[in-house]
């Protein structure tokens, strides 16, 4: 597996193996033991959670709070994303810095998120099948979030602003200066 780096530390793009032949290809899509050598740092997964959603979707920012928040292993089955993570971390030199990847069935690419992060995604493809392993457990008193179009922010999420679908939860998120961040 390749590791990539980004601006921001702890914040990592992978590249699998990937093994093809006649019959098609086979790949390692999760491994602890390779990711936790990688990284020098150990992440223990406890949830997956699966999402399908139609082009011009964005779903996020959104993160969990305090002794909740969430590291996560992100990755597309089927379809095209692209995906954003927000530096929340108050002491990081990369505060409120954000970086975001395009990932798809197609490159197999994944994103680590590590805590103290807002995440989202905006879907590329006609669909997109979208999953991710959490460590920490679904915790809806604990969940907070920054509006997608946050203007300090200024994410391009590579969609048309009329194609653009969200869930009308997602359209009363607060702005980065009214959002909570305590991790
Ligand atoms: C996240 C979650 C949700 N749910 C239930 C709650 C709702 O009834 C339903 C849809 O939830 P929501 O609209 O919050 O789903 P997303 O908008 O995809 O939320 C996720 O989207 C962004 C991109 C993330 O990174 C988070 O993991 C998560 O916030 O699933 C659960 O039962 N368990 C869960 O872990």
């Amino acid at each position: 597996m390749k590791v990539i780096n980004t601006k921001i530390r702890d914040l990592f793009i992978f590249e699998p193996k990937v093994f093809d032949d006649d019959r098609g290809y086979f790949f390692e899509s999760y491994n602890k033991k390779t990711l936790d050598s990688l990284l020098e740092k150990e992440y223990t997964f406890v949830q997956d959670n699966e999402s399908k959603s139609s082009y011009g979707v964005i779903r996020g920012l959104h993160y969990q709070l305090g002794p909740f928040s969430q590291a996560k292993l992100i990755r597309v089955v089927q379809g095209k994303v692209y995906d954003v993570a927000v530096d929340l971390r108050k002491n990081s030199p990369t505060f409120l810095d954000w970086v975001g990847v395009e990932l798809s069935a197609e490159n197999k690419r994944q994103f680590l998120i590590p805590k103290g992060f807002a995440h989202g995604f905006s879907v590329l493809s006609e669909t997109a099948i979208f999953q991710y392993k959490c460590d920490e457990y679904y915790h809806p008193e604990a969940e907070a979030g920054v509006i997608y179009n946050d203007s300090s922010l200024n994410i391009d999420w590579k969609i048309k602003a009329e194609d653009i679908k969200t869930s009308p939860k997602d359209l009363l998120l607060p702005k980065l200066e009214g959002a909570k961040m305590n991790f």
